[in-house]
């Protein structure tokens, strides 16, 4: 490649050490005159956004992640204020957990459990991933972040014998999803099974008054920190989502802070050449025209990033994926994110992405640091197996290069603190701008309504279809005949689907043998 385009757009910033080259992307300068005017259009949106605005009209909220990690910037004194308290209280509530003034009913709290789903969840599985220590962790991390009854199973199995030394921490801003209530209940049940008392090991972190904060309030949990209305779900790593889980693992959760509050500093340069997060945002319109036609491919060449892409996949898509623009035309907007770690995917997909279908970009995130210490062996002659991890991340970029395909590099020099803070603040101002830049509302999520709707009424099915079963034990019965009697001509697939489902976790209800069609099924109750 061209070692004066580099020159020309490599974005170095020193006071934070991190650097972004957007030289691997095709763009021309006229590109970024072009669209000059409307990436300044984003920085107003933004600086409105962080002066308070109604950021998000559509559910006529408020956006303050960026007030998180400074809360000088909060557009009234009892926000800050509130803001201030929170973050204390974390620090405290975590510090008498650490040094055993609160405790389990079996001792001192070893293991954490946090039940949560999509941004309840995410981000405190990408920190813990990215910045914990299973041998030195305060608290060892444990996840329920599904309602998958064997997925709880096999993490209670990891804690059987621990749950009296385990502290559990329920988080949904809502309050109200069903994963989520299912984890906890779950939960409850497990400790009651130990004879223990849940209260007594339990925290939420949920909006003041919901469904969750009354439950803990009522049931004597031993704190509650709250989710305020005007911080998203998938932005919500630097609020009490996030940083509780990570303080009580024993992260250095003020690092975190002050990485992401630099980033914020450094992406509200209205320069666009100096500002990364709009350099970001720009690449990315250049490269799916502004209507998401490329994925980007999230490669980290660090093993402890390897869960920074499922978490972008939901800060990206559920933010970018829309089916309207602020005007109300139908655009169906999104960039799909994808990926894990290299050199890992070489051995998978890169093979699709140099030769293949050139639907994608890609974004490299280089780690300088090898590892702790500097003691490597030679693996081949004079290179260590760090030499090779960053051979493979600059020959992996090559080919792709050679292949006409783009790819943007950012570059770290280790993954601390700091450096992930930094790395979420990057994306959470790039997705803002890029959100302005193509006129759609990145802080709503209209679309992930209507399955929840619909999995409420396949239970309300269910429910019906086992009861009318019930009442005629013994009879067996077929799909269409189970339809005709409940009214519910038009869902036999449901009904079917329902009872195969049934059938194998129930012992009442059984299904014919062997049948060979939907339609030639019958089941009963017995
Ligand atoms: O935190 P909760 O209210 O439980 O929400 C958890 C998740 O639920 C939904 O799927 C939303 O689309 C996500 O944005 C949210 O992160």
């Amino acid at each position: 490649m061209d070692w004066n385009r580099l020159n020309q757009y490599f974005l170095r910033l020193p006071e934070l050490n991190f650097s972004l080259d957007v030289s691997r992307v095709p763009f021309s300068d006229e590109f970024l005159s072009e669209h000059e005017s409307q990436i300044q259009k984003a920085f107003d949106d933004m600086e409105a956004l962080e002066a308070g605005a109604i950021a998000n009209p559509d559910e006529n909220r408020q956006v303050g992640h960026y007030w998180l990690r400074n809360a000088e910037l909060a557009p009234d004194a009892e926000t800050a204020e509130s803001i201030r308290e929170t973050l204390k209280a974390i620090h405290e509530f975590s510090h008498k957990v650490h040094d055993g003034s609160i405790s389990g009913q079996g001792g001192k709290f070893e293991n954490l459990l946090v039940i949560g789903i999509g941004g309840s969840a995410l981000g405190p599985q990408f920190v813990a991933a990215a910045l914990g220590n299973p041998t030195g962790d305060a608290l060892v991390p444990h996840f329920f972040d599904n309602t998958d009854p064997a997925g709880m199973d096999l993490t209670l199995s990891t804690l059987a014998g621990k749950l009296d030394r385990t502290l559990a921490v329920v988080i949904s801003k809502s309050g109200g999803t069903p994963e989520t209530r299912n984890g906890m209940l779950e939960a409850e049940h497990a400790w009651k099974n130990a004879g223990l008392d849940f209260a007594k090991h339990a925290v939420a972190v949920t909006g003041e008054g919901s469904k969750l904060d009354k439950h803990a309030e009522s049931a004597g949990w031993l704190a509650r920190f709250p989710m305020w209305d005007w911080v998203g779900g998938r932005t919500s790593e630097t609020g009490p989502v996030g940083l509780l889980p990570a303080a009580l693992q024993g992260i250095d959760i003020d690092g975190i802070l002050s990485g992401a509050a630099a980033m914020d500093e450094a992406t509200r340069v209205r320069e666009t050449l100096r500002n990364p997060a709009a350099l970001l945002a720009l690449m990315w319109l250049h490269e799916t025209g502004g209507k998401g036609e490329k994925d980007m491919v999230v490669l980290p060449y660090k093993d402890r990033l390897s869960l920074f892409s499922k978490y972008l996949q939901q800060l990206v898509m559920e933010s970018l994926g829309k089916e309207k623009d602020l005007e109300g035309n139908v655009v169906h907007q999104g960039i799909a994110v994808y990926g894990n770690k290299g050199s890992t995917d070489q051995h998978a997909y890169v093979q699709q992405l140099r030769d293949g279908v050139p639907n994608f970009f890609a974004v490299f995130i280089q780690v300088l640091q090898a590892r702790a210490g500097s003691d490597s062996i030679e693996v081949d002659e004079k290179v260590t197996s760090g030499d090779f991890l960053h051979g493979f991340y600059l020959g992996t970029r090559e080919a792709l290069s050679d292949n006409g395909r783009a790819s943007i590099s950012m570059t770290i020099d280790d993954v601390t603190p700091s450096y992930v803070g930094m790395l979420i603040a990057l994306f959470e101002r790039a997705v803002g701008f890029y959100a302005s830049l193509v006129g759609i509302n990145a802080y709503h999520q209209p679309g992930v309504e209507a399955g929840k709707k619909a999995a409420a009424s396949v239970l309300d099915v269910q429910r019906k279809v086992a009861d009318r079963l019930a009442d005629q034990t013994g009879t067996w019965k077929s799909v269409a005949d189970l339809a005709d009697e409940l009214g519910l001509a038009g869902k036999e697939e449901w009904i079917y689907k329902i009872l195969e489902q049934l059938s194998v976790n129930r012992p009442d209800i059984e299904q014919d043998s062997a049948p060979s069609s939907p339609a030639e099924s019958s089941f009963r109750h017995s």
